[in-house]
């Protein structure tokens, strides 16, 4: 027993040297202005300010803490004490951060905070929500839930490299972000139209071969954006989608879909092969059969066929489509966020290695159907519109 009393103590000695050169940069960028002036205001402040959630008040604990005593040498409660527990954690992670610094650190937390809860009383306009820097897309952050919302409505929302590329940024900054659940969904009539064909014309000086090469690392790292998502991932399916918008929705946790919504496959058309892992979860969500004649007859199928097949989750009326699915998301992203995210590591991690083989291998095989007659002949039809799918 003291020998583990002695063990957890070294570790957390341990942990608090770890962590002083981090907190002692941020110390240096603020330059420790606050009086005690200044954090008595605060702690008043503090009591008029709406609720900021369990996450603001431990670090205001922790501060207040660190700032009033200095460092946590308190016994660590035991695992039960949940509440003690997690004060004490919050507290213990500032190591040895001087009580100046914590002092500056909570006044500008309150201050902060202040700022923010006398703009939150006005419901924020939309554009103040969004995320900037994005062209081909739209991210907003609300209620605990990240949209990734494509659009090019005037294009289907077709895919360019632009778009991958975007779409991989969001995904991995939705990853870190606060929200609970990630939502990608499209602009318009349609959900997408898979890849743009355009992708294809801008051939660089060194040949098609390496035009090839390029599309396969893009298309790989994409897949495997999807495969290695952390958080709940919904799609949230507003129209008709193709191709490469289509195959990924075997690696989503949940797909909605608008009753107005199609879903089209359409590789030999196009002399292409399967992608997004759907050549494994295909077949595994809906059997071989029905997977054949999507992947290989490129079976245009309706939503509700879709849900029949296990590839859709729900398939909501188009006229209530938004409505249903946002207030059926938005109870979920208020379930404790670390739960979801475990159970869904749960499940994905018993088949994440074989999904990247399988992303590997697919892409291995499209690379030379890219090099194809067949590919280059179906791309050509329809850029010069002789024919659409
Ligand atoms: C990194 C490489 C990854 C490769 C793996 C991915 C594979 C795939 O995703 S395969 C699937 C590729 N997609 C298609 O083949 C769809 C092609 N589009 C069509 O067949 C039709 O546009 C339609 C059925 C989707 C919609 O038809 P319609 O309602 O008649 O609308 P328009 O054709 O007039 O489309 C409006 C506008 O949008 C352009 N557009 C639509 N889809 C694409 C596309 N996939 N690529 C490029 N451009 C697309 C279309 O050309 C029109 O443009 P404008 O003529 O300039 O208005």
């Amino acid at each position: 027993m003291a020998h583990t009393k002695r063990t957890l103590c070294v570790r957390n000695q341990k942990r608090r040297s770890l962590q002083v050169p981090a907190l002692q940069l941020h110390v240096s960028k603020t330059a420790m202005r606050a009086s005690q002036k200044d954090f008595e205001s605060a702690l008043s402040q503090v009591k008029l300010l709406k609720d900021p959630g369990n996450e603001v008040k431990l670090k205001l604990y922790a501060l207040y803490k660190q700032a009033t005593e200095g460092p946590c040498n308190t016994p660590k409660p035991g695992v039960f004490d949940l509440i003690n527990k997690a004060k004490w954690d919050a507290w213990n992670a500032l190591g040895s951060l001087p009580k100046e610094t914590a002092r500056q650190n909570y006044v500008d937390l309150v201050s902060g905070l202040s700022s923010s809860s006398d703009s939150s009383s006005q419901v924020k306009p939309e554009a103040d929500r969004k995320q900037p820097g994005y062209e081909t897309l739209v991210v907003t952050y609300e209620d605990s839930i990240t949209k990734i919302m494509m659009n090019r409505p005037a294009k289907k929302n077709a895919v360019t490299t632009q778009m991958y590329n975007e779409i991989m940024l969001a995904l991995k900054a939705a990853s870190k972000d606060d929200s609970a659940i990630t939502v990608l969904t499209g602009n318009g009539d349609y959900y997408s139209s898979g890849n743009d064909l355009t992708n294809f014309t801008d051939i660089p000086p060194e040949g098609i071969e390496e035009k090839a090469k390029s599309g396969a690392i893009l298309l790989r790292d994409f897949v495997d954006c999807f495969i290695d998502f952390p958080k709940p991932l919904i799609a949230a399916v507003n129209g008709p989608a193709v191709g490469i918008s289509v195959t990924i929705l075997g690696l989503f946790d949940t797909v909605y879909a608008s009753s107005r919504a199609t879903f089209h496959t359409p590789f030999s058309h196009l002399g292409q092969s399967p992608e997004g892992c759907s050549s494994y979860t295909f077949p595994k969500i809906m059997g071989p059969a029905k997977a054949a004649e999507m992947l290989i007859f490129g079976k245009k199928i309706t939503a509700a066929e879709a849900c029949a097949q296990g590839l859709v989750t729900e398939v909501f009326p188009d006229s209530t489509f938004q409505k249903e699915v946002w207030t059926r998301l938005k109870a979920y992203s208020k379930l404790p966020p670390n739960a979801m995210r475990i159970s869904k590591q749960v499940i994905r991690n018993r088949e994440k290695e074989k999904l990247h083989a399988i992303n590997a291998e697919e892409i291995r095989v499209l690379q030379e159907r890219w090099l194809s007659d067949e590919c280059t002949n179906a791309v050509m039809n329809f850029l010069t519109r002789k024919a659409k799918l």
